[in-house]
């Protein structure tokens, strides 16, 4: 077994270079997916780079739309359980319709807090609980309401042989940056889960000022969804 394992590279659009690097089997509650591992040289910390992954499931080179989530990275949400946002159930609700339909892919972006990485997501978290909405707060840290990037989907689902999408989103910003990457959306599939009162003005703001499909506002009443607590500076 040679120290670097054989790989190979294919040009985003912006001129980096995304590595295919290698896969394993990914056992999961609902099917057992192939797990694909690339890394976006030119990113992240020198001489590394940032690391994407694709769960694939089935044949999904076959010509026909494929059932997919394109899916930002939330530590928050996919890991440690948070109800202030809906990614978890997200994540996990698509890799259930997927393993329901037995061919599927879903494509794992390393582009935490919308693009702005998890310690600054925590600062506009912080911000949140001094009364700004989601985009407010990515506004007064000088970022955009949503600095995130698609174009490495395409060389990703190239490597699938996928071109044509069911798309699981409520994000238009979304559906628009496949079609312009060329990349066709047959179809979208409506993901929406976990709404709580948690969440709920979250997910109203994202209705409001970022244009996502969901359900109408206001599910759970305002004087009902209990303030996270606030966190002290030092424990
Ligand atoms: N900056 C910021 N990012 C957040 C906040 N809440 C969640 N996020 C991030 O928002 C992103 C959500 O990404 P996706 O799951 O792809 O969802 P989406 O773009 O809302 O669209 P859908 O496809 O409809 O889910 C993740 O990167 C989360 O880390 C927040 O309050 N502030």
């Amino acid at each position: 077994m040679p120290a670097t394992a054989p790989s190979d590279t294919a040009a985003s659009a912006n001129d980096q270079q995304l590595e295919y690097v290698t896969s394993c089997a990914l056992p999961t509650p609902w099917a057992q997916f192939t797990l694909h591992a690339f890394i976006e040289h030119g990113t992240g910390s020198p001489g590394a780079g940032k690391e994407h992954l694709a769960m694939v499931l089935g044949d999904v080179g076959d010509g026909e739309p494929v059932l997919a989530r394109v899916h930002s990275e939330c530590l928050t949400g996919d890991v440690l359980f948070s109800q202030r946002c809906d990614c978890g159930a997200q994540l996990e609700g698509a890799l259930r319709r997927i393993a329901e339909e037995g061919r599927g892919i879903l494509l794992y972006l390393r582009q935490e807090g919308r693009g702005i990485g998890l310690v600054n997501k925590i600062r506009a978290y912080r911000l949140q609980e001094a009364g700004a909405d989601t985009v407010e707060a990515n506004l007064q840290l000088g970022f955009h309401a949503d600095a995130r990037n698609y174009e490495l989907c395409r060389p990703m689902l190239e490597r699938f042989g996928v071109r044509s999408l069911r798309l699981m989103t409520n994000n238009p910003r979304k559906i628009d940056a496949m079609t312009r990457l060329g990349i066709a959306v047959a179809e979208r599939v409506p993901l929406l889960v976990n709404r709580n009162a948690y969440n709920n003005s979250y997910l109203n703001t994202k209705q409001a000022k970022l244009g996502h499909m969901m359900t109408p506002p206001a599910a759970v009443p305002a004087d009902q969804a209990p303030a996270p607590a606030a966190t002290p500076d030092v424990i």
